[in-house]
């Protein structure tokens, strides 16, 4: 089976993409599989080029194609925060309980009908000289007034998906990756694989 490395420590997201490329008959490695792996930092002001910064780092120093994501949510009433900052909104060795204890605080009066937002995720695939693929997916909803639900990770459990009436961490592992902005992204990346006739059996 093919393997392809994600260029990410995020847990959260290799479990993810481990189900979703299952389907395309493709194995996932992960950073947390690969010792003394750097942490690449992230200096973009896009989750594009964050992406493409993730993935041609690690995919230059390991001479191998690489997928890197990055990804965040979006909120309307906080003019698009926490965007690009979302892993570090309260502070850089915070976790996701106190990034959402913190975004919940900065709504608290912000009416029902202006608590859009939407999830964002961009992926970058690199490979060695060859041009780097950047696609991007998005999920709307809107921010809850309290958390819901244990699946999934981040900001799920505050995250309401309105068509299916359910937190994001409420949802099943397959519900989530069919609707969530990852698995829109990867469906574009996918679909400009097969565009290119380039397959992931090809690497
Ligand atoms: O499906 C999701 N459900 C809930 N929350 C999510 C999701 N997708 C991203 N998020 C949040 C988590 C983190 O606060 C930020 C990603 O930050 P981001 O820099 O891309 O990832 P990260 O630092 O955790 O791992 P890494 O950079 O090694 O890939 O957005
Ligand atoms: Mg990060």
């Amino acid at each position: 089976m093919m393997k392809i490395l994600i260029a990410t420590k995020n847990k959260g997201k290799v479990k993810e993409f481990q189900a979703m490329f299952e389907s395309l008959g493709v194995e996932i490695l992960s950073l947390a599989d690969i010792e003394g792996s750097p942490d690449v930092e992230e200096t973009g002001t896009t989750f594009e080029e964050n992406a493409v910064l993730k993935a041609e780092t690690i995919s230059k120093e390991m001479n191998i194609p690489v997928i890197a994501d990055d990804s965040g949510l979006e909120i309307d009433a906080l003019n698009g925060k926490p965007g690009v900052y979302s892993a570090r909104y309260a502070g850089i060795h915070k976790s996701d309980e106190d990034n959402m204890e913190k975004v919940l605080n900065e709504l608290k009066e912000v009416k029902d009908s202006e608590r859009s937002a939407r999830f964002i995720c961009a992926l970058a695939f690199a490979r060695p000289n060859e041009k780097t693929i950047v696609v991007k997916g998005e999920c709307e909803g809107k921010i809850l007034r309290e958390k819901r639900g244990h699946q999934g990770f981040g900001y799920d459990p505050i995250f309401f998906v309105p068509h299916l009436g359910l937190s994001m961490a409420e949802l099943s592992k397959a519900e989530k990756n069919s609707i969530s902005h990852r698995a829109v992204a990867l469906q574009r990346l996918n679909n400009l694989i097969d565009e290119e006739d380039m397959l992931w059996q090809k690497p």
